[in-house]
This record gives structure tokens, sequence and C-alpha cells, in this order.
């Protein structure tokens, strides 16, 4: 999905210059990396001709701890598996898959990426969202969209507001919506994310040009008085201690792909139709 296509469905909106620069050299990038040789067969990364033996135990690639980080490579001329330690993870040995990622964006013909929307609560997050999720669908587009209100009813469930839950939160959401892309879907992430530094960690885990971070920028007061959960009036009633723009921090993104931004024209329009 380019910027042009988001714009599309989402409508009026203003696109950072950065963004514009890098998406050309992103889309010659993956008309390089898509003109994959064909295999006479018809069947794409299964067949591994000549060299069988080879390919196949290239798959298996150790990884190799350099302190705190992790490095891999494709081949280990000792023939031994090493030990990673990834955080608190010892023993743990990457193993690679013949079929990949560019295999399965072939096959159902649309490029996996993030789409990562943040703001305050009743900024229109979820909102923006789903709209997206179903402007896709009706161009015949898989997405998927991980909601912070969803994910915190499962997956993170045992996550609180405070601010180290909340950055668990936004990385535990970075590593699924990097899978989502990784088999081909656009993944639409909606959570407040308020901490700058955790955003830019999400966005560290994808290529370049594979994460569109979007900014609802939409003045606290506006979203107060949409409240559509009542959730304003209990933080201001001390009732929510916390709570993000009240008394919380929300980090505004300083250099995003997309900003919304709120026009009192485009509220009404939406109170209209909904
Ligand atoms: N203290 C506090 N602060 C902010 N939001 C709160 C809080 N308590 C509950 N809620 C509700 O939780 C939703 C935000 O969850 P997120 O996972 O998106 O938050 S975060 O990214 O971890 O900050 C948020 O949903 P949205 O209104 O859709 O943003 C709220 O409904
Ligand atoms: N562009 C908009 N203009 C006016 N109201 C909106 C707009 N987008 C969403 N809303 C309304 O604002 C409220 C909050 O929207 P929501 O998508 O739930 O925000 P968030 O997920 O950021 O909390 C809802 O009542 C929704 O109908």
């Amino acid at each position: 999905m380019d910027v042009a296509a988001f714009r599309r469905c989402v409508g009026k909106c203003y696109v950072s210059p950065a963004f514009r620069d890098f998406e050309s050299l992103r889309f010659q990038r993956l008309s390089l990396s898509s003109s994959l040789s064909p295999d006479p067969t018809g069947n794409r990364g299964l067949k591994f001709p000549g060299q069988s033996h080879e390919r196949r135990l290239s798959f298996f690639r150790p990884i190799m701890a350099t302190g705190e980080s992790i490095s891999s490579r494709s081949s280990d001329p000792a023939g031994e598996t090493k030990q990673i330690i990834n955080g608190k993870q010892k023993n743990i040995v990457w193993h690679d898959c013949s079929i990949t990622k560019s295999d399965r964006q072939e096959l159902i013909n649309q490029k996996g990426c993030v789409i990562w929307i943040t703001g305050l609560s009743g900024s229109g997050k979820s909102s923006l969202a789903c709209a997206l999720s179903r402007a896709l669908h009706n161009r015949g587009k898989l997405s998927y969209v991980l909601d912070g209100d969803n994910v915190r009813h499962g997956l993170n469930s045992d996550l609180s507001f405070k601010a180290e839950d909340r950055a668990e939160n936004i990385r535990r959401v970075g590593e699924v919506a990097k899978l989502f892309a990784d088999a081909g879907i656009i993944c639409i992430a909606s959570l407040i994310s308020p901490y700058r530094r955790e955003r830019a960690a999400c966005r560290a885990l994808l290529p370049e040009g594979d994460f569109i971070e979007v900014f609802m920028d939409v003045p606290l007061h506006v979203c107060e008085a949409r409240d559509p959960k009542g959730l304003y009036k209990r933080a201001r009633a001390g009732k929510i201690k916390g709570f993000t723009g009240v008394d919380d921090p929300y980090e505004p993104p300083l250099n995003c792909e997309v900003c919304i931004c709120f026009s009192a024209h485009i509220q009404l329009l939406f109170q209209s139709h909904t």
C-alpha cells in the first residue's frame, strides 16, 4: 500500500514530505526484490535445483550473541549450533522457512506493512482503523486491525496503564504487527502508544518504508468533549488515575508519515454520516 492509496482511503490529510521522499526508493527496491526467477515447475521457493543439500543447510541459521544484541549468519564453518542471549532467552536458534515473505506477498498480490495509528483516547484511532480496513477489504486487500482496547482483552490482559506496562503493551503489539506484515498482511495497529521511544522501537522492527506512522492530531478538549466511554469524565473526577492527556503524558510524533489534523468541518461531516 503506498501513501497515495492510503490518502484515497482516509480522505484529506497531511502527508509528511519525509515520507514522500523515501516512498519512491521503497518501490524501486520492491520491484528489484520481487523479480524472482521462475521455477519451471511453477512451485516458487520449493525447488532447489542442483544445490538442494546446500540450500537446505542454509535454512538452519545459527545465531551468535554479542553482549545483549543478536546477530545471525547464514553458515557456521564449525558446524556448531551457537547459544544466543536475547534478553532472558538462551539456547534459541533461528529457523528459516523455505517459503518467504515475498512468496506470501506474491500469492496474495499485496505487500505486507504496518500502519501504526497513534493519538489520544477519543481521537478517532479505532474509527479510522476500521474504516481503512473496510476500504482495503473492498479493494480486495487483506488487512487486520490490532486495536489497543481489544488486544488488552487477551494477549495483553496482564498489563496495566503504568508506564512500564504501556511500554510492554506497545512492544508486544509491535512484534505481533511485524509478524502480520511478514505474513503479507496490511496490519493496522491502533493504540494510544504515548511514548516516542517505544513507537520508534516498533518502527525499527520493520524494513524502511514498511512502517507508516499516522498521528491523529486532535486537541485534548475535542477528545474530551467526545468522551464516548465516559473515561475523561471519570479521570477528571479522580476515579481513573494516570489517564493519558489528563494526568499521564502523550508525546506527539515529530516526523510521522501521515498526520490527520482535526477539522471542525470534517467532524460535522462525520457526525452527519454516523
Ligand atoms: N489510564 C488510561 N489511559 C488511557 N487509556 C485508558 C486508561 N484506562 C483505560 N483506558 C482505555 O484503554 C485504551 C487504551 O489502550 P492502549 O493499549 O491503546 O493504551 S497504551 O498504548 O498502552 O497507552 C483506551 O482506548 P481508546 O479510547 O480507544 O484510546 C481507553 O479506552
Ligand atoms: N473524524 C471524526 N469526527 C468526529 N467524531 C469522530 C471522528 N472519528 C471518530 N469520531 C468519534 O469519536 C469517538 C472516538 O472515536 P474512536 O475511534 O473510538 O477513538 P479512539 O479509538 O481514538 O478512542 C467516537 O464516538 C467516534 O464516533
